[in-house]
């Protein structure tokens, strides 16, 4: 009988009850001591390793724990810290970490945090390593081999992971803009080949070393450093498994297979077709991980159609065919078993990190023809839920379908171009030259979360609830109003989350009370769980923006969360195409931006900050992207009048390589963050000539540092090199909700006061 490997690439490292965010936030706050956060994370590592244990999986993963990024991890273990922290860190060690990634801010000093930003297409965030042209690299950190010693000491088989050089020294950024960050390669291999020698000391058989910039567009100079680099490598006997997801790698199948490495793993949930490829060029002899259970989403996987997939290479590979996810399954929740409110009949749909371990066991009996009697009842109930998900009727709606062919080329296009919409705006709302606004939520304070959860308990009513939110909303308005910011907000008070708050009030969705995934450091998301077609039952935010209108005279801006962002942010359907389900959601977010009309409402912002993160990873492919996209945003956008002044927000973008299709979704203004590229990043806009308003973020929200009024002025006349007077905004670069009432009110304060000095001087 052929026995089939089995493995994973990385588990969740929150805990099954986010033990890992209460501790952080804990140890942060003073209130439990280093030890105690210590104990936490081993408490975390023994479950998640006794999960794959228990379920029977070859190799237990270590290396994938960090209290904060396995990025920033590895810029630890490599030593490498920007030299604004030297003076405060002399050995790395956790602090250092926490101060690299959060920054400081006193009244005598600060230091900037490190830049963080999207892990891949992800709504994951990694903590950008910076470096210089004369980077040393140390091994500077113990953490990887005490987490291998505990687990070994635990008894188990360890496969350790490290994110691999060439991904490492990719994803940093250069000191300046000349310096090649790739000629650096040269001083990484020797301490890599420290690490393999220390591994070897420790009996280590398998690595894994994670390359997912393999699925990337790289230039001929990356691609031909992976064989210099590895041939370079001295693996000291150890056998390595070159690890590859978030897309294909067949463009570069060849290169690969002349790597000295013992095994690939590769992504066939992303991409299946890239089988083909593989099979043609890769090597028998080797060992081929196939990433078979998609580790982005929370759908029971249909076993036998990954059998039958799986029948040829079984075959061909023979026992070099092991079998795992496509991905780390970082970005599933932990288990499903915590869920005891979602519908029975679509639970039994699901299948959360700890199911997707037993699934890939699964698939590796069910190869092997294993006959033990667990095996064929699971197979069975597995069979059962997939045909109960194909033929639920819950999943299908007639009445979704007809109002989709009603789409017609009117619902992609705006009463009137942007110049004529321009001027009714203008001659209609008279606002000031550089009006201000901001991005939509105020801070999220532990009273609204605590009402919230009273809520969720039952301890309170909705009345109360609804009153008290009300109250917030009042309190929000009159401090905007105070602070004599122009275009106002009502603050999201009533919303957990940008996406799950919408999720929550749509059909087609369900959520779930513990499904949580972590977006950055402490940071977690709840994604909603897309299941059918989707339809607005009843208005959404119609209330809560109307009231808040009625308490001023200002205008308020109605906010909604845009169809990529919804998308991209939910665990959304494998059983019809993503553009399907996106345009279902663009539908009902017409009908909200025309109800919010008819109420008087004249302001809409629909936030897309997901738009440059949902990008396919392939230049090749992003025109598939675009023509469903965009048109989405446009449904969502159009059904009003020209009087109505369309906002749309981004966030963590590079804009110069899409300015034009954002120029295309025809917002009337686009609101950015900006902030830590100095500005720089709108000479894209100029370039472009960039049609519409903008708004630059002025500050950053996300560090506790706030610019005074001057360097504001500064950065404003900045932006005014690219943008014309009549077209510039001024906001933060993002919302509020992570920060506190003090800092906010101080942030805007200076920020109103740039705004006045700059119209001072501009009249
Ligand atoms: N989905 C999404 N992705 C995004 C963003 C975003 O806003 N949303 N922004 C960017 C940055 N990412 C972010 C991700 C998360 C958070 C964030 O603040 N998350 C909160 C959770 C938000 C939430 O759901 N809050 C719930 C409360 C959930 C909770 O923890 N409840 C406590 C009790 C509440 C208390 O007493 O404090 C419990 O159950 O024990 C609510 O407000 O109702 C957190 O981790 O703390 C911020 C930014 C990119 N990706
Ligand atoms: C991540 S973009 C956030 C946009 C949202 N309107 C907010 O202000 O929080
Ligand atoms: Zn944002």
């Amino acid at each position: 009988m052929t026995y089939f490997h089995t493995h994973i690439l990385g588990f969740p490292r929150i805990g099954k009850n986010r033990e890992f965010k209460k501790a952080l936030e804990a140890y942060w706050n003073s209130e439990i001591s280093e030890q105690e956060l210590q104990n936490i994370g081993k408490d975390i590592r023994k479950y998640n390793w006794e999960i794959q244990k228990d379920s029977g999986l070859d190799y237990i993963t270590v290396g994938d724990f960090s209290w904060y990024d396995h990025i920033l991890e590895t810029s630890a273990l490599l030593g490498v810290v920007p030299s604004r922290f030297k003076e405060k860190i002399d050995t790395i060690n956790l602090d250092s970490l926490f101060l690299m990634a959060r920054g400081q801010s006193s009244n005598s000093n600060n230091i900037s945090a490190c830049d963080m930003t999207k892990w891949f297409n992800t709504n994951y965030h990694y903590i950008v390593p910076e470096f210089t042209e004369d980077q040393n690299f140390t091994i500077s950190t113990n953490t990887l081999f005490e987490h291998i010693d505990e687990a070994q000491e635990q008894g188990y088989l360890v496969k350790p992971v490290l994110v691999g050089p060439l991904t490492y020294l990719w994803l940093g950024k250069a000191s300046h803009p000349n310096f090649d960050k790739l000629t650096l390669i040269k001083n990484i291999i020797p301490i890599y080949n420290q690490i393999f020698k220390k591994l070897k000391e420790k009996n280590i058989d398998w690595v894994q070393i994670d390359e997912p910039i393999l699925t990337l567009d790289l230039s001929p100079e990356w691609i031909n450093s992976f064989s210099e680099t590895y041939q370079k490598l001295n693996f000291n006997n150890l056998k390595i498994l070159l690890a590859t997801y978030f897309g294909s790698i067949e463009d570069k199948i060849e290169q690969i297979n002349r790597l000295p490495i013992h095994g690939l793993h590769v992504d066939l949930c992303s991409n299946p077709e890239q089988i083909e490829s593989i099979i043609n060029q890769y090597s028998v002899d080797k060992v081929l991980s196939v990433g078979v259970i998609n580790g982005r989403n929370i759908w029971k996987s249909d076993l036998f159609k990954i059998e039958s997939n799986l029948n040829y290479l079984k075959n061909l590979f023979g026992e070099n065919l092991w079998i795992s996810a496509s991905c780390s399954l970082l970005h599933s929740p932990v288990d499903l078993d915590s869920e005891h409110n979602i519908d029975p009949e679509i639970k039994n749909w699901l299948a959360f990190a700890k199911q997707k371990i037993q699934e890939i066991s699964l698939v590796s009996k069910i190869l092997s023809n294993s006959e033990d009697k667990n095996t064929n009842t699971f197979i069975i109930e597995n069979f059962k839920s997939t045909q109960s998900r194909l033929k639920s009727n819950k999943v299908h709606n007639s009445e979704v379908q007809k109002n989709i062919n009603l789409i017609n080329e009117n619902y992609f296009k705006r009463k009137s171009d942007y110049k004529e919409r321009a001027q009714i705006q203008k001659n209609k709302y008279n606002l000031p030259l550089f009006p201000t606004t901001t991005i939509g939520s105020f801070p999220q304070t532990k009273e609204i979360r605590g009402l919230r959860k009273k809520l969720k308990d039952k301890k309170i009513d909705l009345n109360l609830y609804n009153n008290e939110i009300k109250k917030n909303i009042l309190d929000c308005i009159q401090r905007q109003e105070k602070l004599d910011i122009d275009v106002l907000v009502h603050g999201e008070a009533e919303r957990n989350d940008m996406v799950e708050f919408f999720g929550e009030l749509l059909e087609g969705f369900i959520f779930t009370s513990n499904g949580w995934v972590q977006s950055y450091g402490s940071r977690c998301v709840k994604p909603p769980v897309i299941y059918g077609d989707v339809y607005r039952k009843k208005p959404l935010t119609l209330e809560w923006t109307s009231y808040a209108q009625s308490l001023t005279e200002r205008p308020v801006k109605g906010m909604l969360t845009g169809p990529v962002t919804i998308i991209s942010w939910s665990f959304v359907r494998d059983d019809q195409p993503i553009k399907e389900t996106a345009k279902q959601i663009a539908l009902a977010l017409r009908e909200e931006t025309i109800d919010l009309e008819k109420a008087g409402i004249k302001f809409i912002q629909i936030d897309e900050p997901a738009f440059r993160e949902a990008l396919p990873l392939k230049k090749k492919d992003w025109k598939n992207y675009f023509d469903w996209a965009i048109p989405c945003f446009k449904i969502a956008s159009c059904g009003i009048s020209d009087e109505t002044q369309i906002h749309t927000h981004m966030c963590y973008s590079e804009f110069n390589d899409i300015i034009s299709y954002i120029a295309e979704l025809d917002a009337d203004v686009i609101t950015i963050e900006c902030s830590r590229s100095n500005m720089e990043l709108l000479s894209a806009f100029e370039n472009y000539c960039y049609p519409n308003e903008i708004g630059p973020g002025i500050y950053d929200i996300h560090s506790p540092n706030i610019p005074n009024t001057d360097l504001m002025v500064n950065n404003l006349k900045k932006a005014l090199n690219f943008i014309s007077k009549d077209k510039l905004w001024i906001n933060p670069d993002c919302g509020l909700k992570t920060r506190n009432w003090p800092e906010v009110e101080y942030a805007l304060k200076n920020m109103v006061l740039a705004a006045k000095e700059l119209r001072k001087n501009a009249t």
